[in-house]
């Protein structure tokens, strides 16, 4: 297993946010987690990168507990995508995508021309070309996101952890981002990805967590855990499923 999570509890001083959370993500899985706003999604990205402590439970990376790798080969198996990233300093778009590389690089003094072909091509994989030499600080938060993506796809790993990655996109880029996530898949990656649109997960996810009051209440094919009664379970009653088009949507329900 690339990932394993198993029986993760979490607490903010007394406030407990997630409680015995389990599961696992093989290569080529393109997984989800829903869950409404406060129900701890960020949270567990952050105790899987290490960047907090879970008071109970166990992470690991290909088998071997986070608690045993150094942060660069975290760096070297696991890309992260977080919500924002709030920078002063104005490094250049092209600067932020090369520090993707940083577990890569073994001399800072002499950047080989592979480390600059690698961020070329995460630019183009996201049509990030034309903002290349702008400063980061200086982008629209949707422009700064998909710099992020670029900087999380030039890591080159086998797992990537996205936190709402869509949230700030237009649609052409919503579609760009998820297009590329389906080519991980296909490129026997594992990614997953915290957002807040049900349809998503219905349309491109092959896998659903949801988290709901501190639980792991389902996991599984979005098609079939993500029926109308957990929906309005998480969500409240003013969405419904429907099938649109032989395709399952989540609408408002308008009375
Ligand atoms: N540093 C912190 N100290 C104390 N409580 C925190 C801290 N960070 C987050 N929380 C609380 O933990 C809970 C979970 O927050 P988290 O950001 O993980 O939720 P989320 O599911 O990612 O939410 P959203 O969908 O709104 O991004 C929230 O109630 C939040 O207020």
């Amino acid at each position: 297993m690339l990932l394993e999570v198993d029986q993760l509890s979490f607490q903010y001083d007394t406030k407990p946010i997630f409680q015995d959370v389990s599961f696992a993500l093989k290569a080529g899985e393109l997984c989800a987690i829903l869950g409404i706003n406060g129900s701890g999604k960020s949270t567990l990205f952050k105790c899987i990168m290490g960047f907090i402590h879970a008071n109970r439970g166990s992470i690991s990376f290909d088998g071997i507990n986070v608690k045993r790798h150094k942060i660069i080969e975290i760096a070297k198996k696991v890309a992260y995508v977080p919500q924002d990233h709030p920078i002063t300093f104005p490094y250049l778009v092209r600067e932020m995508v090369l520090m993707g590389r940083t577990s890569h690089i073994s001399n800072f003094l002499k950047i080989s021309d592979e480390q600059y072909f690698k961020v070329e091509e995460a630019l183009q994989a996201l049509s990030l070309g034309d903002l290349a030499d702008k400063p980061f600080n200086q982008l629209s938060g949707g422009q700064r996101q998909m710099v992020l993506i670029a900087r999380a796809l030039a890591q080159e790993t086998k797992l990537m952890l996205l936190d709402e990655p869509t949230s700030s996109l237009d649609f052409k880029n919503q579609l760009l981002i998820w297009r590329t996530l389906l080519q991980l898949k296909k490129e026997g990656k594992s990614v997953l990805v915290c957002t807040h649109d049900p349809n998503h997960v219905l349309w491109f996810c092959d896998r659903v967590l949801i988290l709901d009051n501190k639980k792991l209440i389902a996991d599984g094919p979005p098609k079939e855990v993500m029926t109308e009664q957990l929906l309005q379970q998480v969500y409240g009653t003013m969405c419904t499923l429907e099938a649109v088009a032989n395709k399952k949507m989540v609408l408002p329900r308008m009375s």
